[in-house]
């Protein structure tokens, strides 16, 4: 791929609007980071709204980090919407394997085929229907133990399934590539996972799914670097990391995309 940069610009030209049905503890960073990326967040999940707001929105997020009943209803409808306007939507399968309730949801969402998956090696493998290890919403599998099972997923849905990680993979079912950017700081602060799904969202919009999908990971891991080169810790990495989506240019991106064909 050697467009990765055209793919950021194209994203921060459309300014997409992003509807994010997700947990508690993203809402907020998940927000800031699309804001900073150029993207438009907006936060809905109401039973009563979801499906009305998807009408409006460009790209859907759905994440399962803190869900109810209520809200697996919210989130069919508004991927039903997304569905039957060709609009791109995302998954997140925040520790899909840890209960009944999270399974059927997993289940239930990748039934709708959702245009990109987007989770740690064993949430991908969970929902997979693999044994995994995961404890929560932190990975305890190596990506490239998922790799099989993102396929898996993939030529299931149709869609582009990312396993992240220390080096992320991603896959249409047939090709597939790794991005080695990113930093080990960004699994310390909580839902910059969960953020980067709503980044993925927007990059989905008027773009291919499968490029689409490496150019916001690329992105994203090249402002953790440049995020972890000033921090002192999880704390200061946070907001400057935050600057950093804002700061990198299509150019950077360019000159700092680490990714393979795999
Ligand atoms: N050890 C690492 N080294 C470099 N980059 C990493 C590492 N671990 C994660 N990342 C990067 O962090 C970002 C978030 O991915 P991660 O796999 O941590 O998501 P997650 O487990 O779903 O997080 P959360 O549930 O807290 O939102 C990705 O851009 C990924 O490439
Ligand atoms: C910590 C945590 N618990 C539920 S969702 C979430 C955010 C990271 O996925
Ligand atoms: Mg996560």
């Amino acid at each position: 791929m050697n467009d990765i940069g055209a793919h950021l610009a194209a994203m921060r030209n459309t300014a997409p609007l992003v509807q994010n049905i997700t947990n508690y503890v993203a809402m907020n960073v998940m927000a800031n980071a699309l804001l900073a990326a150029g993207a438009s967040p907006a936060m809905v999940h109401a039973r009563e709204e979801a499906a009305e707001f998807a009408g409006l929105a460009q790209a859907l997020s759905v994440n399962i980090g803190t869900l109810d009943p209520d809200w697996v209803t919210a989130m069919e409808d508004a991927a039903r919407v997304m569905n039957d306007a060709g609009k791109p939507w995302v998954l997140d399968p925040v520790a899909v394997g840890a209960t009944a309730l999270r399974r059927d949801a997993g289940a239930r969402l990748l039934a709708l085929k959702p245009s990109v998956v987007r989770g740690n090696a064993s949430e991908v493998m969970a929902l997979a229907g693999a044994d995994a290890a995961g404890r929560g919403a932190d990975a305890a599998d190596e990506v490239a133990s998922a790799e099989a099972a993102a396929r898996d997923i993939a030529t299931r849905t149709g869609g582009v399934v990312a396993v992240t990680g220390p080096v992320d993979y991603v896959t249409d079912g047939a090709a597939a590539y790794r991005i080695e950017n990113g930093s080990a700081m960004m699994p310390r602060v909580t839902a910059l996972g969960c953020a980067l799904s709503g980044v993925v969202a927007g990059f989905a919009v008027g773009q291919e799914p499968l490029p689409a999908t490496v150019a916001a990971l690329a992105f994203y891991g090249l402002a953790g670097e440049e995020a972890a080169a000033r921090a002192q810790g999880p704390g200061s990495f946070l907001p400057a990391f935050i600057d950093a989506l804002a700061g990198v240019t299509p150019e950077a991106l360019d000159r700092g995309a680490k990714v393979m064909g795999a």
